[in-house]
């Protein structure tokens, strides 16, 4: 089907046509129009409908510069993004309402003041995307910019060039251009783009390119969002279910051909069961391709000549020793699903984020071992998955950092769309997906109102200062500390008093809970038993 398509050759932006099309969107963000939900709304709206009328369009594309299945395209882009926009659509009118703030965030009088918290659009942001999902990973963000009232400029990825023209076909033809706009091209659009001011910069990359972006968004304050990439660990204990890991763990370095941040980079595993793994991994492998990988239709490409070279180099520097795959076609930027069993974790199959289908295999003595190599390979990946026992995977959360986590399977964490994304560290700033979407582009706006008949009972702020109002303010409104200088809950009288009012109740739900269950009773006790 995708060879019947008819999809757009690439054709740069320009770098003379970006000032004027950042001043436009800045020009509409300062109409107002974009903060009304009804207008968030049907934006939303057309772009589920663009998404659905063009995904031929976009399964062609996708087929075309990555190989890209369209069980894949779908899976993970287009149908991703409808779900974003109809969860969006579900949620926005909740998200967008102003918060009411009183007791007990306020104390007394300040609750006479109208606090309330409104949720106002950054103003205009830019979306810089990356490769590898490049619809799914520039539009997933811009649903969030939308949804907050933000107008946008997005840099589709000039690697996925018929995705990006695609892309800008469908924004251009179906939302409201003067609000939203696409620049295409490379390092000289985005530096251009780069140079001009921003409320937000949502960039998705490398920590390379990353490093760039926030050091130019630092020149003009302008926060950012990294979304960058790790070397992800998989954990591997003697507990594990070995064929289930090595099939889930074959999946996040299959789909995309591996061109996955979240995808496991190295796997530490308990050498006791290595051998048994590697052979499960062989059988899932078989099962996974069996015609092999390479006649596979679902098995995408290397993006690139240039990627293609440096996962080659990776597989050429290696002392390690090939357990699966290892077969190359340069000439279809085709590379087998590999893994690597390694002695050394200064391999770079250890040190590099591979970002395609290989994947490193480290055999350790110990969970403890395991930690420790994988807290120095890079402490703060963007994912890591553990296959152990309850205790063992609840320990290598508890000892070690990342983005996001998975507990026996590959990146399943970050599989749905509703939920928080983000990395950790130098693995990335920020997240969104599901409300962080929403709140990744929105400003909490604390409000308050003081009314003219409220004067005499604020006045004690006023100089000249009188100390004595002042104790008296503070005998109505401060709160006694519960606990003494050495950190421990003081249980005098206050401390029992509240214990038998609230019949052990943590708090005023708690304590009403309890108290209805004793009336209850009684009502029972009564009823059954007479006065
Ligand atoms: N955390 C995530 O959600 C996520 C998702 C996908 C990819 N990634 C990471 O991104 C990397 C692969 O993606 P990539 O190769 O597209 O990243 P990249 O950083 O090379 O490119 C990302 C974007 O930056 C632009 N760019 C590239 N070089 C630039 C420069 N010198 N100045 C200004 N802009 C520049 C590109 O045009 C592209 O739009 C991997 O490290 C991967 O881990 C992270
Ligand atoms: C339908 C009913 C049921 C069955 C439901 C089933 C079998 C659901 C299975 C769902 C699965 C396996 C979904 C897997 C999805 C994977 C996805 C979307 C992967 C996404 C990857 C992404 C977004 C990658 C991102 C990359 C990044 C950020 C970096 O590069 C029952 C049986 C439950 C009954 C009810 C009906």
């Amino acid at each position: 089907m995708a060879d019947k398509v008819q999809t757009p050759d690439f054709q740069a932006t320009g770098v003379d046509a970006i000032a004027p099309i950042a001043s436009s969107v800045r020009g509409t963000f300062r109409t107002h129009k974009t903060k009304k939900l009804q207008w968030r709304q049907v934006q939303m709206r057309k772009l589920y409908w663009a998404l659905e009328d063009y995904t031929p369009q976009l399964l062609a594309a996708l087929a075309k510069d990555l190989h890209k299945a369209d069980f894949e395209a779908l899976i993970t882009e287009i149908d991703w993004l409808k779900r974003d926009c109809l969860f969006m659509l579900d949620h926005l009118e909740k998200y967008a309402k102003e918060d009411k703030l009183g007791s007990p965030d306020l104390p007394p009088p300040f609750s006479l003041m109208k606090y309330r918290v409104r949720k106002e659009p950054l103003g205009t942001v830019l979306i810089i995307g990356p490769y590898n999902l490049p619809v799914q990973l520039l539009l997933s963000p811009f649903v969030g910019a939308i949804s907050a009232g933000c107008t946008a400029v997005l840099k589709p990825s000039e690697m996925t060039p018929t995705c990006a023209m695609v892309v800008k076909e469908l924004i251009e033809k179906r939302l409201d251009t003067t609000a939203f706009a696409v620049v295409n091209g490379g390092i000289p659009e985005t530096t251009a783009l780069l140079n001009e001011k921003w409320d937000k910069i949502f960039f998705t990359g490398s920590a390379a390119v990353g490093t760039i972006v926030a050091k130019k968004a630092a020149e003009t304050l302008t926060p950012v969002v990294l979304e960058l990439g790790g070397r992800n660990p998989a954990f591997i204990t003697k507990h594990a279910n070995l064929a289930l890991a090595a099939r889930r763990l074959l999946w996040g370095k299959t789909m995309n051909a591996g061109q996955v941040c979240l995808s496991q980079n190295y796997v530490l595993i308990d050498k006791d069961v290595a051998p048994a793994f590697i052979e499960h991994l062989r059988q899932a492998y078989k099962n996974m391709f069996p015609n092999g990988a390479k006649a596979s239709p679902d098995l995408a490409r290397i993006v690139n000549h240039r990627q293609f070279v440096r996962i080659k180099k990776m597989l050429d520097g290696t002392r390690g020793k090939i357990v699966m795959g290892g077969a190359l076609d340069e000439s279809e930027l085709y590379i087998e699903p590999t893994a690597v069993l390694v002695s050394s974790v200064d391999d770079p199959m250890m040190q590099e984020e591979s970002f395609g289908p290989i994947f490193a295999i480290y055999p350790v003595n110990s969970l403890d071992e395991a930690l420790n190599v994988a807290n120095r390979v890079h402490r703060t990946p963007l994912a890591l998955f553990s296959f152990g026992s309850k205790a063992e995977n609840q320990r290598v959360l508890n000892e070690m950092t990342s983005g996001g986590a998975t507990l026996n399977d590959a990146f399943f964490h970050a599989s749905v769309n509703s939920v928080p994304f983000g990395g950790v560290g130098d693995s990335g700033w920020g997240a969104y997906r599901g409300k962080a979407s929403f709140d990744c582009f929105t400003h909490l706006r604390t409000v308050s109102e003081t009314p003219a008949w409220a004067e005499k009972i604020i006045a004690v702020r006023y100089m000249p200062y009188d100390m004595a109002r002042l104790r008296l303010l503070n005998r109505f409104t401060a709160k006694k500390p519960n606990f003494d200088r050495s950190g421990r809950v003081v249980r005098g009288f206050g401390y029992w008093a509240k214990v038998v009012l609230c019949l052990g109740g943590k708090g005023a739900k708690g304590a009403l809970l309890r108290w209805l269950a004793v009336l209850l009773a009684h009502y029972l006790y009564v009823n059954r038993f007479g006065k």
